[in-house]
């Protein structure tokens, strides 16, 4: 048994484009009663500090990275490493960590900040990154031609996110909203997507949300590769409209549909184990060599003779396993997701199945 005390920390990242609501997000964070207790990160991009006098004066305490943009500037995310490392050094006092990244920033590399040293990396867990989108003003950031030839963040944060909040649906009428709900999914359909005014929200939504665990149990469940929203909603079993075109086990399916060529998904289920040494080290040459393209691999792998899930993460280059829960009374079957530009299906998948244990091991195991 795990004690409380080496359980590892969950940290969310929240995100989104300048002005989107994330402070706000964050002010309903740090004044609902709900039960964590929670050491806030903020980073800044700009000569002056405004976003700390713009959060609520809470129990929770907050930390301010040194200014500059989290993603890109080396001292500042050595300043998160060490903010990180102070906390830990007294993790009895909060139970979650959330760090608010600039509106520039690409949230991987924050992500990528966790796994990078190794002291931290053993001691957190990333529990999701929850992207806040501006109702009113996301479509012309994403369409931004200025941008057609950098990486554009606000396509990038979507790309990358867990949960999308859809803030300031107050101001758009239903059919605009109809309109970004569907331009969202053109960029990530796996991701649940919520509609808020104010950044109000269940936090239960975005606030433990332990994101791979809490797929892995959903595993079973056939349409959970197919979450677009339809009309608004995030589907389920009980929807009306077609679900037929799910994809079998082992076969790959593009979420990422062809609305933006330059992003897509590819998703992967298998029922067979994997070999696990020679898969990470073939995951390992593969985004070696592809990690500028592959922003994001996440999964949750039925390992061979191990009863516990494992959980998968990547972002870019950098890429970790972890043991997770058993998997109790569940069929083990792993799930696979790549997020990133130029991604070839068939030779992921061809990848991958390489790795997978044969039937007649399998039978003679
Ligand atoms: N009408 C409306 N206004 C909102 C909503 N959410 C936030 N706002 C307003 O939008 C403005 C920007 O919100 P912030 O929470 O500061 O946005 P932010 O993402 O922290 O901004 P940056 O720090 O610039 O990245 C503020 O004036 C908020 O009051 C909403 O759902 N509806």
């Amino acid at each position: 048994m795990t004690s409380t005390s080496q359980r590892p920390i969950p940290v969310t990242i929240l995100t989104g484009f300048l002005g989107a609501g994330k402070t706000t997000l964050l002010n309903h964070i740090l004044t609902e009663k709900h039960g964590h207790r929670i050491a806030v990160i903020e980073n800044e991009f700009g000569e002056v500090d405004v976003d700390s006098d713009l959060v609520m004066a809470s129990e929770e305490e907050i930390f301010q990275v040194a200014n500059g943009c989290i993603c890109c500037v080396v001292d500042v995310r050595n300043d998160l490493v060490e903010i990180l490392q102070k906390l830990l050094d007294r993790k009895d006092q909060f139970d979650h960590i959330l760090v608010e990244t600039s509106g520039l920033a690409d949230p991987s590399p924050v992500a990528a900040t966790f796994f990078m040293d190794n002291e931290v990396a053993k001691k957190v867990v990333l529990d999701g990154i929850v992207t806040l989108v501006d109702a009113v003003h996301v479509q012309p950031h994403l369409d931004d031609p200025a941008l057609a030839e950098y990486d554009n963040q606000a396509v990038t944060q979507i790309v990358v996110a867990d949960r999308i909040l859809l803030n300031k649906s107050d101001l758009v009428s239903e059919s605009e909203l109809q309109e970004v709900e569907r331009r969202i999914r053109t960029l990530n359909s796996n991701a649940p997507l919520i509609r808020s005014v104010q950044a109000q929200v269940d936090l239960s939504q975005i606030l433990g949300l332990q994101t791979f665990e809490s797929d892995a149990l959903s595993m079973t469940d056939p349409d959970f590769l197919h979450q677009p929203a339809i009309g608004g909603h995030v589907c389920d079993t009980h929807c009306a409209h077609d679900h037929e075109h799910l994809p079998e086990i082992g076969q790959s399916v593009d979420l990422g549909h062809t609305h933006d060529p330059s992003v897509s998904s590819v998703s992967f289920v298998f029922d067979r184990p994997f070999e696990i040494d020679a898969l990470m080290q073939t995951l390992d040459g593969l985004l070696a060599e592809q990690g500028d393209d592959i922003f994001r691999v996440k999964g949750i792998l039925h390992v061979q003779g191990d009863d516990r899930r494992h959980v998968l993460q990547g972002v870019h280059r950098l890429l970790e396993l972890k043991p997770s829960i058993p998997w109790w009374d569940k069929t083990p079957s792993s799930k696979l997701v790549f997020i990133g530009r130029n991604l070839n299906a068939s030779l992921l998948r061809s990848a991958l199945t390489r790795h997978l244990v044969s039937i007649e091991a399998q039978e003679a195991a």
